[in-house]
């Protein structure tokens, strides 16, 4: 039997939407399958996705089983892409999202953006989790100078200038915004990914100032195990730690993964937003197990 999906990428962050009522006997299975860019539909992961439109806004409950087949607590991108699915559904402008790391508020922008609430990032090691006794700031971990924030889930981020030069393909400016796209994050990242001091391993992003206040972004996707085109929670990563360590004062920051560009806000709180495009690619199916199969 099959099961539809609608096919969303917030800057090239890609999703299959599943609305949660379909009957997907194993999700981690599909989600291993479909993800695969050679055999598979190929995504960043699958989101179920359960509308309760008798709210106002109306909610969404998400759930994103990544391409390894576990499920993540937060996307930042995914839950953008969520919204936009959900707005279109209801005719809403704004929608709360509900992830497990906490329920988000998300509106459409005058220029057609989603803004979703990010909550509010922390440097608390347990709460990262990184096991430590103070807060990471920028500390040597599996040959990376990292900082360890948590924006939903953990990222360990790193500006291109503490890069060491083994890691970069070529010879390059160091102080050119081009030199981010030398760095080698397929090596560079997968230690760190999997160092001893994270119990639940992290994303890795890396960042370089684009001379205006804000970044470029690259960032290494625990569960997709891999390079994307963009992560959400890695650019409000970006930006909280840039303004931690001084490194910008600008207010929106502007982040650009390879996928297309994000806005970070923060309000008086510390609470972080972040805004970009959405959009819907194509519609399809998928095949999943019958009851019957089973
Ligand atoms: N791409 C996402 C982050 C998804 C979760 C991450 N890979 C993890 O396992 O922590 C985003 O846009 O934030």
């Amino acid at each position: 039997m099959s099961v539809p999906f609608q096919k969303y990428h917030g800057t090239g962050n890609d999703f299959l939407i599943i609305h949660a009522d379909e009957y997907v006997p194993d999700r981690g299975a599909l989600a291993e399958r479909e993800c695969d860019r050679d055999d598979g539909v190929g995504a960043d992961g699958i989101l179920y996705l359960a509308l309760e439109e008798r709210f106002s806004p109306p909610r969404v409950v998400m759930t994103l089983v990544q391409p390894d087949g576990a499920t993540a607590p937060m996307c930042g991108n995914g839950a953008r892409c969520a919204a936009e699915w959900a707005m279109r559904r209801t005719g809403a402008d704004s929608v709360m999202i509900d992830t497990q790391a906490g329920t988000l508020r998300a509106d459409r922008t005058d220029a057609d953006d989603i803004i979703i609430e990010m909550g509010t990032p922390t440097f608390d090691p347990a709460e990262v989790p990184v096991r430590a006794d103070e807060p990471v700031f920028g500390e040597e971990i599996e040959g990376l100078d990292v900082t360890m924030v948590n924006t939903g889930v953990p990222h360990a981020v790193a500006f291109v200038d503490d890069v060491p030069d083994e890691f970069f393909e070529s010879e390059v400016s160091r102080s050119s915004s081009d030199a981010i796209d030398d760095v080698d994050l397929e090596t560079i990242a997968p230690p760190v990914r999997y160092g001893d001091a994270f119990p639940k391993g992290t994303n890795v992003t890396i960042a370089s100032p684009d001379g205006s206040g804000g970044f470029r972004q690259r960032t290494y996707e625990r569960g997709v195990e891999g390079e994307t085109d963009s992560c959400g929670t890695g650019a409000v990563a970006i930006a909280v730690v840039a303004r931690r360590l001084g490194r910008t004062d600008a207010d929106p920051v502007a982040v650009s993964p390879p996928g297309g560009d994000l806005r970070v806000s923060f309000n008086e709180r510390g609470n972080a937003t972040l805004a970009g495009p959405v959009e819907h690619e194509f519609d399809g199916e998928v095949t999943v197990e019958s009851p019957a199969e089973q």
